[in-house]
């Protein structure tokens, strides 16, 4: 971390201001240099930025210093605000580069940055990343609250009881050597260590919902050719609900719009008509909407007619919760089961009833009313191998050896000190800071 590394934060493009990040050990010779005097650690300063060298002015504008280690980084920290014209970003950043150890950052490396030095643990990271990444209100909600320490701080307060039970584990170990009997009572350890289980059990079982939130609800559209598929995307897409983007890099045969109902993002998915097919082509198409339904919540199969449904039943056998939707109510020569649920795309007819219906499928996930503290795979899959180590202790502790329950107490410790990254994810860090912007 030798180099000094600098960046837009502000994101690209024509703005009224651009913010241009500095951080690292020539932060403050970059300062001193460009702005006619830095202001004091952690205040602002109003200057005019000159290019050192030719002495021209290339702007006026805010200078912010954060002295090392109270900055965002841990490192010197200077952020200019400036007019945010591309040619006076680009002046400001050719500029800075002309310094010795100076070099543009790469995606994250501010957060990278922050994370090694201590500033922040990895759980907070991940919040960071899903907040700059978050479209919806629920997902500014969790990815907050992740940020702030949510996991973080139950995941600590689990470790240190675990410590506690060591530390007697231990001192009975000193005090065996001595003659004397153990210590412990290994039923109150028992007790402790199901109770921190059945913590972390119930932690992860909020994980689910926190996918959802994070990746989305995937509602896939599906049914025969022609059954009105597509209309019925582009009708849901126009009314009622917000349409927070569409999802970039989908197939021709895959069309997907991410929508926002109530702040949860909802993915619909407008697939290829599924129908027995020679056609190569088609064939691909329709796999693909069949591996697409591997990830779907809830599978809309639409049809004119109940002939046409002997599709759904792949669907019905893969126990994926599906719902069997007439469309064209608007035809004359309409006609529907009550049993049925119908719309017209045309007319809207039934759309605020199937919008309801997608509405109350999202909500029964979250059945367990406390909102998700385990929000991603990497915490999930860290904290079930801690859930399947706090077992092995559990089944180790009644058998009156303590070396061999000190150990199984370490792993266990050692596996919640992985989920905010204190020890042992150096493999994972590479995949985790790529998914920053560049300036962050
Ligand atoms: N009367 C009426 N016609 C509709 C309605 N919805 C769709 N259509 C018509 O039905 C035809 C097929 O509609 P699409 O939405 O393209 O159907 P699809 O299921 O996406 O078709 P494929 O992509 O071939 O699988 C078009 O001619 C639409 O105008 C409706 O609500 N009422």
């Amino acid at each position: 971390m030798s180099d000094t590394i600098y960046a837009v934060s502000s994101g690209i493009g024509r703005a009224g201001v651009a913010v241009i990040r500095i951080s690292g050990p020539q932060a403050r010779t970059v300062g001193e240099a460009m702005a006619s005097a830095l202001p004091a650690d952690r205040t602002i300063g109003y200057s005019v930025l000159r290019d050192p060298g030719s002495g021209d002015v290339l702007d006026r504008g805010l200078v912010l210093w954060f002295a090392a280690p109270r900055s965002f980084t841990g490192e010197d920290c200077l952020e200019f605000q400036i007019h945010g014209g591309r040619a006076v970003i680009a002046a400001v950043l050719r500029t800075i580069g002309t310094f010795p150890a100076c070099r543009p950052a790469e995606p994250g490396e501010f957060t990278k940055r922050a994370y090694l030095n201590g500033k922040m643990d990895l759980t907070s990271v991940e919040g960071l990343a899903d907040l700059i990444d978050s479209d919806t209100e629920l997902q500014r909600q969790q990815a907050m609250r992740q940020y702030e320490g949510g996991l973080a701080r139950r995941v600590d307060g689990w470790r240190l009881r675990l410590i506690e039970l060591m530390a007697l584990v231990e001192a009975s170990i000193d005090f065996a050597d001595e003659g004397e009997a153990p210590a412990f009572q290994s039923q109150a350890i028992v007790d402790e260590l199901e109770r921190l289980r059945g913590e972390v059990r119930a932690a992860l079982a909020t994980s689910r919902h926190g996918e959802i939130v994070r990746e989305g609800f995937v509602v896939l559209i599906s049914g025969p050719p022609n059954a009105g598929k597509s209309s019925l995307l582009n009708a849901i897409a126009q009314r009622d609900v917000a349409i927070v983007s569409d999802i970039p890099g989908t197939t021709r045969d895959l069309v997907e719009v991410l929508i926002d109902l109530d702040g949860v993002p909802v993915v619909l998915v407008d697939s290829a008509g599924i129908r027995e097919t020679d056609d190569p082509v088609e064939r691909i198409g329709i796999d693909r909407v069949r591996r697409r339904a591997e990830h779907a919540d809830l599978v809309l199969w639409l049809s004119e007619a109940k002939a046409d449904d002997a599709g759904a039943e792949a669907y019905r056998k893969d126990g994926r919760p599906l719902v069997l939707v007439r469309t064209k109510a608007d035809r004359a020569d309409f006609k529907l089961d009550s049993s049925e649920l119908a719309i017209s795309a045309r007319t809207g007819e039934g759309l605020p009833d199937l919008i309801g219906l997608i509405r109350s499928s999202v909500s029964d996930l979250d059945k367990h009313g406390e909102p998700a503290i385990v929000t991603s795979d990497r915490q999930r899959l860290v904290l079930l191998d801690a859930e399947a180590r706090l077992g092995r202790a559990i089944a180790v502790a009644p058998l009156g050896q303590p070396e061999l329950l000190a150990e199984e107490l370490r792993r266990c410790a050692l596996a919640f000190a992985r989920v905010s990254g204190k020890v042992g994810v150096e493999d994972l860090l590479d995949s985790i800071f790529a998914r920053f912007c560049f300036g962050k």
